[in-house]
């Protein structure tokens, strides 16, 4: 299993009467693409951030690509999550100022899987494969279009070739054009390199790519809604 979750309970340190995760039991195998929808405050980025291990439960087992993520040490975690989790963010995290492959670079800097001149190379075909013209590799970011810059995203997720893929509301920046050729570059992406993709919205229209959708609120069986 790439995923296996058992008996995970957490709140935030500050909010400890307030549950936002019980999820007793769900897992992903290798190759799934899976879809998880819920209406925005329902804890998708808490889940995300659990399964990276950016947070840890209050109880339960996380357990990725066969790593308990509890019996970590927290830069231990950081290490694990630069190996093996690709994760594209929201609003794409790239730094304004620095061109194409900066960006893709200073991800690469923190895992040890590829040599410098590797990197190189993975950078050049990836980038060429997402169809950013060459001539685009050395502009700042902020001065390509939010396309190019949610492919350039895309780019720096796959540069230490992820086993697991992470997409968290990807396209919520992205008008119905731009939506559906980011989705189906994506998908093709992950299919060829054969990554488990977990991908989280609130948008429902996105579940057409995915052969396995789930709702949040099903699998989560906090008692109260936090959803807003
Ligand atoms: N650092 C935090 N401390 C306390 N509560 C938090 C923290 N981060 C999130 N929450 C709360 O946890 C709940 C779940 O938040 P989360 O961000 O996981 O939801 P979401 O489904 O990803 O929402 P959205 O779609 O709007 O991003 C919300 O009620 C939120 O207010």
């Amino acid at each position: 299993m790439v995923i296996q979750l058992s008996n995970i309970r957490f709140s935030y340190p500050n909010h400890k009467d307030t549950p936002i995760l019980n999820i007793p039991s769900w897992s992903m195998a290798e190759g799934e693409h899976c879809f998880i929808h819920g209406p925005s405050g329902n804890g998708k980025s808490t889940l995300l951030n659990m399964l990276s291990g950016i947070l840890l439960p209050n109880e339960g087992v996380v357990c990725v690509l066969d790593q308990h993520l509890n019996n970590l040490t927290s830069r231990q975690r950081n290490k694990f999550r630069a190996d093996n989790i690709g994760y594209v963010f929201q609003q794409f995290n790239l730094i304004p100022y620095l061109d194409a492959l900066e960006n893709i670079q200073l991800a690469s800097y923190f895992s040890s899987s590829l040599t410098k001149s590797e990197v190189s190379e993975e950078m050049s075909t990836l980038l060429t494969s997402l169809n950013i013209p060459e001539s685009d590799w050395n502009k700042p970011v902020r001065t390509l279009s939010i396309g190019q810059q949610q492919r350039i995203a895309i780019a720096r997720a796959l540069i230490n070739t992820p086993k697991l893929l992470i997409a968290d509301e990807p396209t919520s920046a992205l008008d119905n054009i731009n939506r559906d050729s980011f989705m189906t570059l994506l998908m093709s992406t992950v299919e060829k390199n054969n990554i488990t993709l977990l991908f989280v919205s609130h948008d429902m229209s996105l579940s057409q790519y995915f052969n396995r959708v789930e709702s949040l609120s099903e699998l989560n069986q906090v008692e109260c809604s936090n959803a807003s």
